[in-house]
């Protein structure tokens, strides 16, 4: 009723935020979705030991590493060892290390790890020892007033250090001495042509865990343990992630072959040593297990500080809406921290009354030398085994997208399987979450990048998930597939409002008309319901406001470039990538990480549209209120009151901003020529005429 008649100022601001408007709307009913049958679960571990201890089915567990440097080999093997080191037959267990970044380092520092873990294992289980990674067990306080205690663990703890000590000093030294390389005939596979990407497969079984001499020092077996890098050529796509783990189900298929399979990312230790016997409790459930594909934890992270300042964490995701997933059967597979079936992740579909066996490891094995073994792995390590076959389309991880997991979730629940989430009260994985802006921003980017992508595929849930999953699920799911777009509607709020006031055009009804009722009504009740709503998810008053402030930062430039280059791809200009998330952090960032101060530090172009942002809204906050102060009437700015409001807030969430660029002297301060161009770029402002 009051949009400004043609030639009038405003009019396509008006309509423009009329769009928007609706567009939130459309957008908060997709998240009610996820609310509406929230389900928790709660296992019976005692019930699954007492029917089943004898037939436990046997577990092989992939663990993802991209890059020695950026995903530091000391961690990858500390996530190997707390897997390693489950409370589960140790015979039944095989780790698989994947290495994309084709490292010697890495295998040298899985070699040391399976020395070590004749140790670590036997102790691990002894003292009921927990978490069971050694970096994170040596790193808490623990009582000493046993001295049979006391003294296994300092030779233990000396044990770890040393081998920490070696394997970080070779990694900084980049190379291995020949003294090292004489310790295993694996490292000949090393030679002067590898490349991280341009070699051959390697594959070492570092223990056999069907060798009755592999034992721990007491005399007990040990896992299976094999080190896996496939084949790189630069002429063939290697798919990043998805890739990796498609060689990874071939690979253990040779060796294992175990029915469940867990996979971990490289930095998400087992924090929970009875975690696999929580997700046995639903797969191997007599009523319903049979349908159930996989079961998927929570992705929690052990360095989140206490107002988690990047909004790492999610609270609400992780508590309600994944939750919710669960309610329709259709928890989507989020990548870490996922038991499968290796039926259903390979391809097949689920039909009733299916005879489940749970087959037993060492049949494969039988007869054949460790070297016929390894040779049969490299085959289907090889780039060119994929070609004219079914994987990464119908078998295995879906290809060509960045989110891997969710589109293969997709799929394998749109295939009649059903799907678990399991949120226990004690974590059972811990991973690493990005310390500085510029990586949270660049993990969110290939997120909404590739969840959009799925969107605009023909996996679109709408249309690939009709009748095969529940309706709510299809809407869920849309929910993060369509951050990217999103991110239009809220970049217009934030830009077009305070260019208006910086014009004295209204956009909103009078404060003190009816029409503002509406308008304030949705604002205080969403504001309240997601404070209540992360408060009770654990989150503090604080963490909820750095929320917000990454709400506005991740869409206007995270969501917003995702959308930008999705569309750029549509158009067949560029191709898919996967920007490895940096788990390794120098000492100064990291002391601005735990007192909670943005590291901004470079001149990336994301900063620059932050700062941008804030100025223009500074800008438009301060010409606002003076208007408002020395205006002529009051009653002409009065219907601006809305935009002075919008603009303050924006300001407010932005004060770190404006502290990054005008007061901060350290590192990772905001660099002065950001600030020129924000300042530059934000007084055009005044210079744009308004439509
Ligand atoms: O070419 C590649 C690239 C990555 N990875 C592994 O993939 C994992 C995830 O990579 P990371 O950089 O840590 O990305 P995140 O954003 O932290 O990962 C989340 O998002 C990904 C999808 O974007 C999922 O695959 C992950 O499981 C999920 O934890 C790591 O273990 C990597 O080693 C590979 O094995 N090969
Ligand atoms: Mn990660």
């Amino acid at each position: 009723m009051h949009i400004p008649r043609t030639g009038e100022a405003g009019r396509y601001a008006w309509i423009g935020m009329f769009i928007s408007e609706v567009l939130f709307g459309l957008y908060w009913i997709i998240t009610q979705s996820v609310r509406w049958n929230v389900v928790y679960r709660y296992p019976f571990k005692d019930t699954l030991s007492r029917r089943y201890e004898d037939k436990l089915p046997a577990i092989d567990i992939f663990v993802c590493t991209a890059d020695p440097i950026l995903e530091p080999p000391s961690m990858a093997i500390n996530t190997v060892l707390s897997v390693m080191a489950y409370n589960y037959p140790p015979e039944k267990l095989s780790v698989y290390l994947s290495d994309d970044g084709g490292s010697e380092l890495t295998f040298y520092a899985l070699l040391e790890a399976s020395k070590f873990s004749k140790y670590w294992i036997p102790f691990c289980k002894k003292f009921a020892v927990e978490p069971r990674s050694p970096e994170a067990y040596f790193a808490l306080n623990v009582d000493l007033n046993d001295s049979v205690f006391a003294q296994e663990w300092s030779s233990i703890k000396k044990l770890y250090e040393d081998m920490k000590t070696r394997i970080v000093s070779a990694v900084e030294k980049g190379c291995l001495s020949n003294e090292i390389k004489g310790q295993h005939k694996g490292f000949s596979e090393w030679n002067s042509k590898v490349t991280k990407k341009d070699h051959q497969s390697i594959v070492q079984i570092l223990i056999e865990g069907w060798n009755p001499n592999a034992v721990d020092i007491d005399g007990n077996p040990l896992p299976t343990l094999v080190y896996l890098s496939r084949e790189k050529k630069p002429q063939y796509a290697h798919n990043f992630k998805a890739g990796a783990m498609n060689v990874l189900i071939r690979v253990s298929s040779e060796i294992s072959d175990a029915p469940i399979i867990l996979n971990v990312d490289c930095d998400m230790y087992s924090n929970d040593p009875d975690a696999i016997r929580d997700a046995l409790c639903f797969l191997m459930d007599e009523k319903k297990g049979q349908q159930i594909s996989y079961v998927q934890y929570p992705q929690s992270y052990e360095n989140i500080t206490k107002n988690d300042i990047y909004s790492n964490a999610g609270p609400a995701i992780f508590k309600i809406e994944l939750a919710g997933f669960d309610g329709y059967d259709a928890m989507p597979y989020i990548g870490t921290g996922c038991f499968h079936r290796r039926e259903s992740l390979c391809g097949s579909k689920y039909f009733e009354n299916r005879i489940v066996e749970w087959n037993d490891a060492k049949d494969k094995i039988k007869g054949r030398t460790i070297d016929e073994v390894e040779e049969a792995s490299k085959l289907v390590a090889n780039c060119s085994y994929e070609k004219g076959t079914q994987w990464g389309k119908e078998m295995g991880l879906v290809y060509g997208c960045a989110v891997e997991d969710m589109v293969t979730g997709l799929t394998i629940l749109c295939r009649g399987w059903k799907s678990i989430y399991y949120h226990p009260t004690k974590k059972a994985f811990r991973g690493v979450a990005p310390t500085t802006l510029d990586q949270a921003l660049v993990q969110y980017k290939r997120w909404s990048e590739g969840l959009f992508q799925i969107f605009l595929s023909k996996y679109c849930p709408l249309i690939y998930g009709h009748g095969k999953i529940k309706f709510g699920a299809q809407i869920g799911y849309c929910l993060y597939l369509l951050w990217a777009p999103i991110s239009l509607p809220a970049l217009y709020y934030v830009v077009i409002p305070a260019l208006c006031l910086l014009h004295s055009v209204p956009l909103f009804p009078k404060v003190f008309g009816l029409w503002f009722l509406p308008f304030a009504y949705v604002f205080v009740a969403k504001s309240a319901y997601s404070l209540i709503e992360d408060l009770s998810c654990g989150n503090t008053l604080k963490g909820w406001w750095n929320f917000q402030r990454m709400w506005v930062i991740r869409r206007t430039t995270s969501y917003f470039f995702a959308f930008v280059d999705t569309v750029i791809r549509q158009l067949g200009f560029s191709e898919t990538g996967f920007v490895v998330t940096s788990k390794v952090v120098n000492d100064d960032v990291l002391k601005r990480y735990e007192q909670e101060i943005i590291e901004f530090g470079n001149s990336s172009i994301m900063f620059t549209i932050i700062s941008t942002l804030a100025m223009l809204n500074l800008f438009s906050l301060s010409w606002g209120i003076k208007k408002l102060v020395f205006g002529t009437t009051f009653g002409a700015s009065e219907n601006l009151i809305p935009q002075i409001i919008i603009c303050g807030l924006i300001a407010m969430v932005n004060l770190p901003v404006y502290e990054a660029l005008f007061f901060r002297r350290d590192k990772g301060c905001m660099p002065s020529p950001v600030l020129f161009k924000s300042i530059v770029i934000a007084s055009m402002a005044f210079l744009m005429p308004i439509y």
